[in-house]
């Protein structure tokens, strides 16, 4: 292997990305292609800073396969579930068919994308199977009118795939969805050779919810992508239920027009949020999604007090 990169004494300096992190140490992907195992130095642990995957490092290479973290870039942003720096986009993948499409589950991963402040991609999965399509064309107008674009994958019939990995180029991208939509045959497809499990949901269901504790981002022809297990655990429990709204693009957009104060648009009468969903203006199916969520973040706040 040929190490290049700046001499510093006996010790080469490289940039690289931070690509898996197990139990104390980093492997990073240098910009010249090779992978170091490194720790970090002592100072990163004195300040509290822990090194994530994602970060964008310079390494001291000891030989050619271990290294020392040396110094880590300022993070444009930070996920915590999964712990990943530098996040550049989500795809949010769900299954057309096999299991059902559920829109409050997809308007749910929606809106903690929003919550990250990231851009995301709606990737609907199993495309080719009987009827899936007509679920597609139902669904894809009411996500197109908020400006969110939805593609129909089906890695076995090679529908949607070139779309797909056009997404990909120059990004950190993170895969987020529930157990059996397709993630791994995902993983697998732009990152040929990745040792990525892919199971049968029943297969699973046998062996047992299998965990993977640990982020692992794998190099795409032309960027970063990683699965997040974990990812579908999440609550809005930190958020108030007045901030929900904001989650949502189209109540946002209708609760612009709301003349009651503090106004949760729920059942008041005269509310616009409410008006525009009679009026089919806001999909009755993205209103039930919000009041839904909204609902639980009011639930979980009165068990706080
Ligand atoms: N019909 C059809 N089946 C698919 C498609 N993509 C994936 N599958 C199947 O769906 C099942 C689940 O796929 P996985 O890729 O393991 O799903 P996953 O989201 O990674 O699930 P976990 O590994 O449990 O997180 C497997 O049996 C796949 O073969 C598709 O486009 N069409
Ligand atoms: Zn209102």
């Amino acid at each position: 292997m040929e190490l290049s990169g700046e001499r510093v004494g006996v010790h080469f300096r490289m940039r690289g990305k931070i690509v898996r992190a197990v139990s104390g140490f980093y492997y990073v992907q240098t910009d010249t292609g090779a992978t170091l195992q490194c720790r970090a130095r002592g100072i990163f642990k004195k300040r509290g800073v822990k090194p994530l995957v994602g970060d964008r490092v310079n390494v001291e290479a000891q030989g050619t396969k271990e290294g020392v973290i040396v110094e880590i870039a300022p993070r444009v942003n930070e996920l915590t579930r999964p712990s990943i720096a530098n996040v550049d986009q989500v795809f949010v993948v769900l299954s057309l068919i096999e299991p059902e499409l559920s829109l409050y589950q997809l308007d749910k991963m929606i809106a903690m994308v929003e919550e990250q402040n990231l851009p995301l991609l709606l990737v609907l999965t199993k495309a080719e199977l009987p009827g899936a399509i007509e679920v597609f064309q139902q669904i894809e107008p009411v996500y197109r009118a908020m400006h969110y674009e939805m593609i129909a994958l089906s890695l076995r019939a090679g529908m949607g795939s070139e779309r797909l990995t056009a997404h990909l180029k120059n990004k950190t991208t993170v895969l987020a969805g529930l157990s059996g939509v397709g993630k791994s045959t995902i993983l697998r497809f732009v990152v040929p050779g990745a040792d990525v499990a892919v199971g049968s949901i029943s297969e699973k269901g046998l062996r047992g919810k299998h965990t993977t504790t640990f982020v692992e981002l794998y190099q795409t022809e032309h960027g970063f992508i990683a699965d997040s297990p974990g990812f579908s655990q999440y609550s809005f429990e930190s958020l108030e239920p007045d901030q929900i709204q904001y989650l949502f693009r189209d109540v946002k957009s209708e609760a612009l027009h709301c003349a009651f104060r503090g106004c949760l648009h729920e059942t008041e009468d005269g509310c616009a949020v409410r008006n525009a969903c009679e009026e089919g203006r806001l999909a009755a199916t993205r209103y039930a999604s919000y009041r839904q969520i909204l609902q639980e973040v009011k639930d979980a706040k009165n068990r706080r007090y």
